[in-house]
């Protein structure tokens, strides 16, 4: 099948610099893609290269087949519709005048609108609910109003494939998830769709693909998941970020944490399950901690998260208690260590020969504990005493993960100061 959009080898110099850089990629027909990358990396130029706006200096952009550089502009507008980044306007034309220049490519030669175009207009204003500003001067609605103009206006001109670039930058959270339902349907009718979006939760939930733009080429392409992980984030960005299933949503979720210039860095062995130590994994990597976790069974929430940041894993095959081997890991693990983290003192049972090897261990402990001791699932006497040894040791915090960093900055001795914010959600008083 030909694809919708095909971008092949395409380069373009910009005031003597290269921003795209013989870049090729291709969307095929009813694909949502969202082109996401960091600010000035060449998103919107490309955009312009696939609408005709900008001539590559090199390689060729195919849309439906036709070699845009060879179109004429009426012939590519009936192609191709954009909504542009910037909706600014000078003039002070209707909201429905303004919606009616979509039409521009299907008028016949004498310029006469017909029902048609009317209806066109319309439904167009309809569906990107502006249908109540439709006289009002464009230069008289807000920056978000006058957003929904433009895409209104991309709407009317009824193309087979759709450009936006930031379509939802200046609109409320309500509009941006109205508007990108509004895509989406679009793209079920058989549109194909390509937007430059900021967002990379909102591109990572609506998208079918992504394409990750920077250093003039398209880095990363396919499915979200595969586009956006915590390595191409920061590689793009330069921002570490932790890369999470959204609980609601189910797409990817981004969180990008600014590298700390006193950033820690240090070891950390967590001690978890259960997918206990799962959020806190994530932030101690973010904060710039070498992690270590174990023991856990292989197939444990914590594992994967140990995997996917590339920390250093003890693993016993599942349902195993902890054997030696798997205790002599975390002994080795705990002598290189700085702090101790225990993720959830409500361990199984079997992870004891680790709580044991814990509190064998040189490093100061950080116990993690959100909960109160009556509703703590510790199994026996012995369990007890081993937690209360564990807490008179370590230092308590509430599992905000937040505050486990501060508890083991502090405990490393690259603490925070009484004016750090993290400083107050960590309780550092050991219980009795
Ligand atoms: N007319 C121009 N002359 C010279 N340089 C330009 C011109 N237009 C854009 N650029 C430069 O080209 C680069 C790419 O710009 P572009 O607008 O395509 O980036 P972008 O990825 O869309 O950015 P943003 O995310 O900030 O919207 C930027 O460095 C920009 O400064």
């Amino acid at each position: 099948m030909t694809p919708a959009i095909d971008v092949d080898g395409v380069s373009v110099s910009l005031g003597g610099v290269t921003v795209l850089d013989a870049v090729s990629t291709s969307v095929d027909e009813g694909q949502f893609v969202g082109l996401v990358g960091p600010n000035g990396t060449g998103k919107t130029t490309l955009l312009r290269t696939i609408n005709g706006a900008l001539a590559p200096d090199r390689g060729a952009v195919h849309v439906a087949g036709e070699d845009v550089a060879a179109l004429g502009s009426r012939a590519t507008s009936q192609l191709v519709a954009t909504v542009p980044q910037s909706t600014a306007i000078a003039f002070e034309f209707p909201v429905r005048h303004v919606v009616a220049m979509g039409r521009t490519p299907h008028i016949g030669r004498f310029g006469t609108r017909t029902t048609a175009d009317r209806e066109a207009v319309d439904a167009a204003m309809e569906r990107a609910a502006i249908a109540n500003l439709a006289d009002r001067p464009v230069t008289e609605v807000s920056g978000g109003e006058r957003q929904r103009v433009f895409l209104a206006r991309a709407l009317a001109q009824d193309t087979p494939v759709l450009l936006l670039d930031e379509p939802t930058s200046d609109l409320d959270v309500n509009h941006q998830v109205r508007t990108l339902d509004i895509v989406s349907e679009l793209v079920a009718e058989g549109r194909t769709v390509v937007a430059a979006i900021h967002d990379l939760d909102l591109a990572a939930r609506y998208c079918d693909e992504l394409r990750l733009l920077y250093d003039g080429r398209v880095q990363a392409a396919g499915p979200p998941a595969s586009v956006l992980t915590g390595a191409t984030v920061e590689a793009a960005f330069g921002a570490r970020a932790t890369v999470t299933d959204h609980p609601v949503t189910g797409s990817v979720s981004v969180t990008a944490f600014v590298d700390d210039p006193d950033a820690a860095d240090g070891r950390v062995h967590v001690v978890g399950g259960g997918g206990a130590a799962t959020p806190l994994l994530h932030r101690l990597d973010a904060a710039g901690f070498e992690c270590s976790v174990g023991a856990v069974s292989a197939d444990d929430p914590d594992a994967e998260t140990a995997r996917a940041i590339d920390a250093d894993l003890v693993t016993v095959p599942p349902y195993a208690p902890v054997d030696d081997e798997a205790r002599g890991g975390v002994v080795d693990r705990l002598r290189r260590a700085d702090a101790v983290v225990v993720a959830d003192v409500t361990v199984a049972p079997g992870n004891r020969p680790v709580l044991d090897a814990v509190r064998g261990a040189d490093a100061p402990v950080v116990v993690v504990d959100g909960r109160p001791i009556d509703e703590r699932n510790f199994a026996g006497a012995a369990g007890r005493r081993l937690d209360a040894r564990l807490r008179t040791r370590g230092r308590v915090v509430d599992d905000d993960p937040a505050a486990v960093v501060a508890a083991v900055r502090r405990v490393v001795g690259r603490g925070t100061t009484d004016t750090d914010p993290d400083s107050r959600t960590a309780e550092t008083d050991p219980r009795p």
